[in-house]
């Protein structure tokens, strides 16, 4: 199977946890795109739910497709959120951000009941880090946030440097809240739960994509079929 057919697989798994009426937090990214792309046709055959997305992004291709949104003012408690995930390592402790939406994403899973990530097996890893650790700091500042992260990550032992996005053109990437994202090189990151807690120590530091005691299960697709992971 190809990779897209792999992570509509995984999102077709995750459709079969909504039951009519839930609060839905609707992911970003390629792999959440194919569930919120399956909720629209289940909602245009009359399919009841009422979804908080997580991005610009997610809120235009849900719209379009006629699916009810709200947002946390008026519904503060979800019952469940599907989302993607960078890496998916032990536990179901997530690297997420590689679409920069990392700041709502987490505010979102937080809100929810439950957490699911739907994926294919690429992202499922033994040590979180070889992805790059995405960090939304807030744009005034930046060069001392990023000095005061470059000294957490020694501490850290990381294998490489701190990178700012920037967009195809060369521009500072800039995410739906207005601020900016830095790309952590951990290589391995195997203290999680201290890193998490030392970076958001930084005064600059808006959130930083480590999903931490979040998610409770993944739907993870491979050549042979799908693989349910619980936490
Ligand atoms: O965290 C995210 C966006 O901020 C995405 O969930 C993550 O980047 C995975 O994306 P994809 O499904 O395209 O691989």
């Amino acid at each position: 199977m190809m990779s897209e057919d792999l992570k509509r697989e995984a999102a077709r798994s995750a459709l079969a946890e909504v039951k009519p009426g839930m609060r839905l937090g609707l992911g970003t990214g390629s792999t959440a795109w194919h569930f919120v792309d399956l909720l629209g046709i289940e909602v245009a055959k009359g399919f009841d739910v009422l979804c908080v997305p997580t991005s610009e992004k997610t809120a235009k291709q849900a719209s379009e497709l006629g699916i009810p949104l709200t947002d946390l003012e008026a519904t503060p408690e979800l019952d469940l959120t599907i989302d993607g995930a960078d890496e998916i390592g032990p536990g179901l402790a997530l690297i997420k951000g590689g679409g920069g939406a990392l700041l709502r994403e987490k505010i979102v899973a937080a809100a929810s009941g439950r957490m699911i990530v739907i994926a294919d097996q690429s992202k499922c890893v033994d040590v979180l880090g070889r992805f790059p650790l995405p960090v939304e700091v807030n744009i005034f500042g930046q060069g001392a946030t990023e000095r005061a992260i470059r000294r957490v990550m020694e501490d850290f032992e990381a294998e490489g440097d701190l990178r700012p996005r920037l967009t195809s053109d060369g521009k500072p990437f800039v995410t739906d809240g207005g601020h900016h994202v830095v790309d952590a090189f951990f290589g391995r990151i195997s203290r999680p739960e201290a890193l998490s807690a030392a970076l958001l120590e930084i005064a600059g530091v808006v959130q930083h994509g480590l999903f931490l005691s979040l998610c409770r299960r993944a739907y993870v697709a491979g050549a042979d079929g799908i693989t349910t992971l619980d936490a």
